[in-house]
């Protein structure tokens, strides 16, 4: 029986591993991890992630080809294929420090791989890594291997949090990177043959390793320019009277463009997108490239000026002061279905709201209240390390509390930020929460997925990123 190994039970390891073991009942996997309380969750009812679908495919695999571990060196002294799927966290200190990939973790994993193996592998970065990682690692493999031979292929994975498992059913593509060399696609065809089992094989790409690995930082750069472009678009649409979703449903219907992700928002978050741009934008200039690093970096800067600029909005729109004023927050995940929080644009709101001395109160369906303490609470990027290594801080923010209904939350609130697209939050009852509100009572919709007029018909004063101008935002004063 092939044996496949999974370094990295997080929400690309856990997903992804409990699809091949649905998928190939011939096949046994080990999912391991250096956290305890993440693997004894795997092996509860209680699931570390929230993801539609995975709970069954766990139920339905797990003691018979799927397991969750601690044993490390175990799992992968006996694994024929090792995937490596660990953080990769944004460098804070040191060279790169703000943009370079951290990659501690992948040179723990890999030196480790090296000191227990006793038979050849193949090893799979499943992580994402910049450009040229695998002759690195190679490096760290070959240096310890004691004659063991080792081939590194790259195998990013695209699955979206929310929508993993229908994702990694059906991918758009799986991507297979591998040297050039007999031996590299022996390796590449081994690797195929786990996804043949239920991916179209024309949709299983194969290219060379820095491609692989390249074609993951590129493919999440141009999403997340489309985003930005239109976001971009919509501060234009709200100085001019545009409606943003009529400019997107006009550009989109280009099918050399597509309707897909130009969706305006209050910016993107995610554990992704803007690590992984960051991460690009340091390549460009390590490799003298500052005009393709400066390109890359606007996305970012637009979607921070996204941010910011919803965050003005509301503060300019409320009298340029909103101290002591109570401000509901719908949606704290960086976006619906998922409870993940990492970089969702609710933190900076939030911690830009707080700077002007308002009280913030917050719903999210997913969401616990000690994650949104902790996420309050914690330094830029510190959130990409494995939970036991993350800073604890012993304080929690007294501004902020959290409910567990959008009714409590918003009563006696002077304004109500959707910041996550929840459905459950397009049929809410606004009139009850409009009679419970201070007034006027104001609206800032950073998702566009309320209805405005009935909202305004209601007496809301209602803000919709990139919709025409209520007319009292209109006669408020400017912002930069
Ligand atoms: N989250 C996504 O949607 C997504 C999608 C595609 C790619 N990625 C990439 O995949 C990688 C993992 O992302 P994630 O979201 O699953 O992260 P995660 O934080 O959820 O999981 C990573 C896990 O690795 C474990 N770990 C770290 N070092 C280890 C070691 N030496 N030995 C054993 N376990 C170790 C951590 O404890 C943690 O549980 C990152 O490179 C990320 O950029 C993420
Ligand atoms: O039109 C859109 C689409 C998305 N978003 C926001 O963009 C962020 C990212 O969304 P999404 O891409 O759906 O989720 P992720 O789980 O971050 O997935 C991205 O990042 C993963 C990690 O690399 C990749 O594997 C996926 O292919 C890529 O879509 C979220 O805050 C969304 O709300 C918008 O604002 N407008």
């Amino acid at each position: 029986m092939v044996k496949i190994c999974c370094i990295g039970a997080g929400y690309v390891g856990g997903p992804t591993m409990a699809v091949i073991a649905l998928k190939c009942p011939h096949i046994e996997v080990a999912v391991v991890d250096i956290s305890v309380p993440r693997i004894n969750a795997w092996n509860s009812d209680q699931l570390p992630i929230y993801e539609p679908g995975l709970e069954d495919i766990v139920k339905q695999c797990r003691g018979k080809n799927l397991f969750f571990s601690t044993d490390v060196e175990k799992h992968v002294r006996e694994a024929d294929i090792v995937f490596v799927s660990v953080n990769t966290p944004t460098k804070t200190t040191g060279l790169g420090a703000g943009k370079a990939a951290d990659l501690t973790y992948w040179e723990s994993a890999a030196r480790m791989i090296a000191d227990v193996s006793a038979s050849d592998k193949i090893v799979v970065e499943k992580s994402t890594v910049p450009v040229k990682t695998a002759e690195a690692i190679e490096k760290i493999l070959m240096h310890n291997s004691k004659g063991i031979k080792f081939q590194i292929l790259s195998n990013p994975e695209f699955l979206a949090e929310g929508t993993a498992i229908a994702d990694l059913f059906n991918p758009d593509r799986v991507l297979i990177g591998g040297r050039e060399t007999p031996e590299g696609f022996k390796a590449v065809q081994t690797l195929k043959e786990v996804y043949a089992n239920w991916v179209p094989e024309d949709q299983i790409i194969t290219t060379n390793l820095w491609s692989a690995e390249l074609s993951k930082l590129a493919a999440n750069a141009f999403l997340a320019q489309r985003i930005s472009s239109v976001n971009a678009m919509s501060a234009l649409c709200e100085s001019t009277g545009a409606d943003v979703t009529q400019v997107a449903y006009a550009v989109g219907t280009d099918s050399r463009i597509g309707p897909k992700f130009l969706n305006a928002s209050v910016g993107f978050g995610g554990s992704c997108f803007q690590k992984d741009i960051l991460n690009l934008v340091y390549i460009c200039q390590c490799n003298g490239l500052p005009e393709v690093a400066e390109y890359w970096k606007q996305v970012i800067k637009i979607n921070d000026y996204q941010k910011n600029r919803f965050v003005n909005r509301i503060v300019s729109s409320m009298f340029n002061t909103v101290s002591n004023k109570k401000v509901a927050i719908l949606g704290f995940a960086f976006k619906k279905d998922t409870g993940d929080t990492r970089e969702t644009p609710a933190i900076d709101v939030c911690k830009g709201l707080l700077g002007d001395k308002a009280q913030i109160s917050i719903y999210d369906p997913q969401v616990t209240e000690e994650q949104i303490q902790r996420d309050l609470a914690m330094k830029k990027f510190d959130w990409d390390h494995p939970l036991h290594l993350q800073p604890m801080s012993p304080t929690t923010v007294k501004q902020v509390s959290v409910k567990w209904d959008a009714y409590e939350a918003t009563k006696d609130a002077h304004a109500v930020c959707v910041l996550t697209e929840w459905d459950e939050f397009k049929s809410l009852d606004y009139q009850k929460i409009f009679d419970n509100m201070q007034k006027p009572a104001f609206i800032f919709d950073g998702r566009n997925v309320l209805n405005v007029d009935k909202l305004r018909e209601i007496g809301f004063i209602v803000y919709s990123i990139g919709k025409p101008l209520d007319a009292w935002l209109k006669d408020m004063p400017a912002f930069v």
